[in-house]
């Protein structure tokens, strides 16, 4: 087994028009593991990185913002399997954090697809696997 891939990911949380509340997501660019789904922006933290600071760097690269205030949502780990037998299964430790305040306004900075979605919207999107509890602990703790 090869090993586990450690991941820092931002739920971006804001209230829309309506004073819903609404998350940013970007699609994953469609020759990436798991392209062409919606994600939370983040990515892998990297050796010498806190799970904060990866999040903080991921967030800044990815939809250009900086991070005010954030608080642990939920930690998953997941395997994905090779459709492609001669191709390694991919085992990811999601660590999820609910980021609540931030500077800047979220924008895909490596051209990939980007939206605000309520929860209710999520039902139509299509995501990877691991992101179903995301979601599921998501519509746990919110009423929107
Ligand atoms: N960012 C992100 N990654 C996710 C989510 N759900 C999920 O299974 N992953 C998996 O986590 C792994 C690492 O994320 P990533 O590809 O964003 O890593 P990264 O930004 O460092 O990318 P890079 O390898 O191009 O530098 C991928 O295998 C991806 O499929 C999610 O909601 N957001
Ligand atoms: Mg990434």
């Amino acid at each position: 087994m090869n090993k586990v891939v450690h991941v820092a990911v931002g739920v971006i949380k804001s209230e829309n028009a309506e004073g819903f509340p609404h998350y940013f997501l970007t699609k994953r660019l469609e020759n990436a593991h798991q392209g062409g789904k919606w994600e939370f922006p983040g990515g892998k933290v990297e050796a010498d990185e806190t799970v904060a600071q990866a999040l903080a760097r991921e967030l800044k690269e990815e939809v250009g913002i900086d991070i005010l205030s954030c608080q642990a949502l939920i930690k998953i780990e997941h395997t994905y399997l090779a459709k492609d037998k001669s191709k390694q299964d991919k085992h990811v430790c999601l660590d999820v954090y609910l980021v609540d305040n931030f500077l800047g306004e979220p924008s895909a900075q490596e051209g990939q697809g980007e939206g605000w979605f309520t929860l209710k919207q999520f039902d139509s999107l299509e995501f990877p696997e691991a992101n179903k509890e995301i979601i599921a602990e998501l519509k746990r703790s919110s009423t929107g």
